[in-house]
């Protein structure tokens, strides 16, 4: 599907909780699911008329690493993508039945404001898609937006975020050259620097290592397992070494529906699914 241009990614709260007396989440935690901070419950998800997400229930738990996996076309982005409500943006989309919340709040409800939702939800895309500005001005390109002006502080930030990110010591002396002279791995973690640097809860990415050598891969894969400590982090990936090195739990999916979700572990090692096994075995997909 096109990829949307992304709005610098952000993060904070769901604006809307206790002033309006928002219910805390109904459903279960899934078993062995510790803190569902996300919980997808019961939703089917349609572009025009044609459906491409079916009953899909899964809790994802807080800080750790879920991977969404399963062949081309069976839904993965889109369901990453409902996650912040990116498919918003496409004409016609609409989730049917169903609820997806956050932290107990339905993020599909009228009164959430969106704009704040993807702050505190952020999102690295497939490409990397630095702005056309410095690498500083794209670390502090949201917090600018936020109205944080002071020097100080955008400095900190910057720090803070290449850090985090694994970039400082290879840009700390071009902060004010281009990101554009960046490699492709480094754009992609200075995405990812733009993403943390205002402090998102979730960062979802959607196959954040398929343009990348197997170096950058690897840093951008070391990444993930730090971040993880900070942020809860959902995954799209098509490859099956990346989702077992670097997840906690994989959902496996197959033409639009939620075959499997179990710990990776046991999706790699011993699924409890045929359709599961073949996939990860390289029989079918
Ligand atoms: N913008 C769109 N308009 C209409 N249908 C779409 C759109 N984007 C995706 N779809 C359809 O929704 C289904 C799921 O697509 P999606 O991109 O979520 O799958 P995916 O598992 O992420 O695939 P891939 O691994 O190839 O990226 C597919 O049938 C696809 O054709």
């Amino acid at each position: 599907m096109p990829e949307p241009t992304d709005s610098p990614v952000t993060v904070r709260q769901v604006a809307v909780p206790t002033q309006i007396g928002f219910s805390p989440a109904k459903s279960p935690a899934a078993p062995g699911v510790p803190r569902p901070m996300i919980e997808i419950d019961d939703v089917d998800f349609f572009y025009g008329t044609s459906q491409a997400l079916h009953d899909i229930t899964l809790n994802i738990a807080e800080k750790e690493v879920t991977a969404f996996i399963g062949p081309s076309g069976c839904g993965k982005s889109t369901l990453l993508r409902c996650l912040n409500r990116m498919n918003d943006l496409i004409d016609g989309t609409r989730i049917g039945t169903g609820q997806i919340r956050i932290d107990g709040v339905d993020i599909y409800d009228p009164r959430v404001d969106v704009i704040e939702l993807r702050k505190r939800v952020g999102m690295v895309f497939q490409k990397s898609n630095p702005f056309p500005k410095s690498i500083y001005e794209n670390i502090t390109y949201g917090l600018r937006i936020q109205g944080e002006k002071r020097k100080t502080r955008l400095d900190e930030v910057v720090e803070k975020s290449l850090r985090g990110a694994a970039l400082w010591e290879e840009v700390k002396d071009r902060l004010h050259q281009s990101a554009l002279g960046l490699s492709g791995g480094q754009q992609q973690r200075l995405c990812i620097a733009r993403a943390i640097a205002v402090e998102p809860e979730i960062i979802l990415m959607d196959e954040p290592c398929s343009a990348l050598d197997p170096i950058a891969t690897a840093k951008v894969e070391e990444l993930i397992h730090v971040l993880k400590k900070d942020f809860t982090i959902v995954i799209v990936t098509h490859n099956m070494q990346q989702a077992a090195r670097c997840s906690d739990r994989t959902a496996f999916f197959y033409l639009g529906k939620l075959i499997e979700y179990a710990e990776t572990r046991t999706i790699f090692m011993n699924p409890g699914n045929p359709q599961t096994e073949a996939y990860v075995s390289g029989r079918f997909g």
